[in-house]
């Protein structure tokens, strides 16, 4: 009941003057259905097309009153032209009506998409890394799109809950035992219905779950489609797709069984109460022709309103637990915001004296136990460059990662320039140009690779950078240049020259420091040869900070910072590192060479 709440509420802040509209517009239409049932008996007895106008009540008479008075005779045509003139009114009220419940329905789906897509935007990256790819996806389309379809039903039950409350309304006046009498059916049957619900919502938490793990499996499968076909393992991929998609079938024929079981009840209870309704009218109550028409009227409308209110909620059941995990996603994103104090800051650190870490701890959440940093201090000194090495999951990584702002230290403090790292983290991002081991090229040209993180650069700019980056012959050397379309994840450049635009898109954004996160690890050596000669190229004109596999690509660093579980445990340049007989450095340089 309280997510129910909630998505009223969500849906009714949204936009409160639409809604009002849209209600007043309900209420009337309720009304002129109303009137156009009330009508068209009373109008053709006054016109003495049906015969007993004695019988005729007070409303007729007052109808016939008022034509009189008007002037105008009551005649068939007449009679007809007014009926189909309030049907016209009330057809176009529902056109205006339909548009508006489409414009909420749209509105309220765009504003919670930007809504989710914003908080997950600025949501801590250790967040986000606890969280599968396809279960964000999932939320983000499958289950928004399942709660906007839930807008317009929601919408439309409200047009019917008024509609109906009015047409209650009329009913009581006319005959109220009667009334009362569908009213305590429907009720029942809304009682007995109610199990229908609790099993619509269970299934509607399986769909949730279902597309997920659609997702899941698609994406898994596309990520690793060629380790699956280097190992021959379609079959079992095959396999799992199969399984997950017979199962949604399953849940979706047994919530299409659930809804057809609802509506024979709804259609038995309805034959059982219309008859006692008829027997009762006739046998006991001794209604009079009019009464009786027009109770039978107006009970035809009704009970169709009220199946369509128990349908509706029974449909609204099963998809709130869609509306939950939007809910759940967006709270916990909410709850895991990174603190930018200004969030349209534009402004750049230009580092003066350096980056420091003061006695700086980190440890995973998954992994509380055991440190990945432990009371680390260090100093990235300005416009030099400096280097981490250590063996795999030595802490060069997380290291990293405190050094951008990505992630928060447990302990100690992260210093640039003096002030506190995470009071400034827009600036500090902004100044940065990461170059990751396994770069991220978008399915577009490689001006709008350049272009992508520093959309406001010139083309000399960006043929400087390129330039910068060594690799402005290669894309000179193309037959389309720089509008050359590099493929998903850019899979029609070769690693290397993969990399190099990656740096030249790091080196475009004119970073205070460039950070390179294993660049060069998964090169060849010609390929490392040209990224390294860039890297030298660049040494002195800007801070860099190096995370390196091989140890030959750091001989030119001015600092070399060796971690080991998580602690540094040497420290200096490349030679004084190498002449230590018995350091780590040496053990390293020693496997690397190997
Ligand atoms: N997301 C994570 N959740 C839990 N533990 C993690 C996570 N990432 C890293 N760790 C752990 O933290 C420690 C340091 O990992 P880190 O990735 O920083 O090492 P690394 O030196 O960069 O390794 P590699 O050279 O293999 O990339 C390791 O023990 C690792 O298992």
């Amino acid at each position: 009941m309280d997510i129910l709440f909630c998505y009223i509420r969500d849906l009714y802040n949204l936009s409160r003057a639409k809604f009002a509209i849209n209600l007043l517009l309900m209420v009337m239409l309720g009304m002129m259905e109303g009137i156009s049932v009330l009508m068209i008996i009373p109008l053709l007895m006054v016109a003495g097309i049906i015969p007993g106008m004695q019988a005729a009540s007070e409303w007729a008479l007052g109808l016939d009153q008022f034509f009189q008075h008007i002037g105008k005779a009551l005649s068939l045509p007449f009679v007809l032209l007014l009926y189909t003139g309030i049907n016209f009114g009330e057809s176009w009220l529902q056109r205006r009506q339909s548009m508006f419940n489409f414009g909420i329905q749209q509105e309220f789906g765009v504003s919670l998409s930007i809504r989710l897509f914003r908080a997950l935007a600025y949501a801590k990256w250790q967040f986000v890394m606890t969280r599968t790819k396809a279960n964000i996806t999932n939320v983000m389309i499958s289950e928004l799109m399942r709660v906007y379809s839930g807008v317009s039903m929601f919408l439309q039950m409200v047009a019917t809950a008024l509609i109906t409350i009015i047409q209650i309304g009329i009913a009581f006046m006319v005959a109220p035992g009667l009334t009362f009498s569908v009213l305590v059916g429907a009720f029942t049957l809304f009682i007995f219905l109610r199990t229908f619900f609790v099993e619509s919502r269970r299934m509607g938490q399986n769909t949730t779950n279902l597309n997920s793990e659609l997702l899941f499996d698609l994406t898994e499968h596309l990520n690793g489609i060629k380790d699956v076909k280097s190992n021959g393992i379609e079959s079992a991929q095959i396999h799992s797709f199969i399984q997950t998609r017979t199962r949604m079938m399953k849940n979706l024929c047994g919530f299409i069984k659930l809804q057809t079981r609802a509506e024979m009840c709804n259609k038995v209870g309805a034959t059982i109460f219309i008859s006692v309704f008829l027997f009762s009218a006739i046998e006991i109550f001794k209604l009079n022709p009019e009464q009786l028409i027009l109770v039978a009227v107006i009970s035809a409308r009704l009970w169709p309103k009220l199946a369509f209110l128990q349908m509706g909620l029974l449909n609204i059941q099963s998809i709130l637990p869609a509306f939950l995990s939007v809910k759940e996603l967006e709270s916990q994103c909410l709850a895991a915001q990174e603190e930018f104090l200004d969030d349209e800051n534009c402004n750049r650190i230009a580092l003066r004296q350096g980056v420091e870490f003061r006695d700086v701890s980190f440890y995973y959440e998954s992994e509380r136990a055991n440190y990945a940093l432990v009371n680390t201090n260090l100093i990235v000194p300005v416009g030099k460059t400096t280097a981490f090495v250590g063996v795999s999951g030595s802490g060069k990584s997380t290291l990293v990662d405190l050094l951008i702002g990505l992630l928060t230290p447990a302990k100690g403090k992260i210093l640039v320039d003096d002030k506190l790292l995470s009071e400034n983290l827009r600036p500090w991002r902004n100044s940065i140009g990461y170059v990751p081991q396994d770069s991220f090229l978008l399915n577009a040209s490689i001006r709008d690779n350049l272009l992508w993180a520093c959309p406001d650069a010139s083309e000399e700019e960006v043929w400087e950078a390129l330039r910068l980056a060594s690799i402005d012959t290669f894309v000179g050397g193309l037959p389309e240049g720089l509008d050359t379309v590099v493929g998903d994840r850019g899979v029609r450049l070769s690693g290397g020259e993969r990399q190099r635009i990656v740096l030249a898109r790091a080196l475009l954004r004119k970073p205070s420091v460039l950070i390179l996160d294993e660049a060069t690890s998964s090169l060849d050596s010609e390929n490392e040869k040209r990224i390294q000669q860039a890297i030298d190229n660049l040494q002195g004109k800007l801070t860099i900070v190096i995370i390196a596999h091989r140890i030959s690509t750091i001989r030119n660093a001015d600092k070399i910072l060796v971690l080991e579980q998580g602690r540094i445990v040497e420290q200096g340049n490349y030679q004084s590192l190498m002449n230590k007989r018995t350091g780590r450095f040496l053990a390293l340089a020693c496997a690397s060479t190997t």
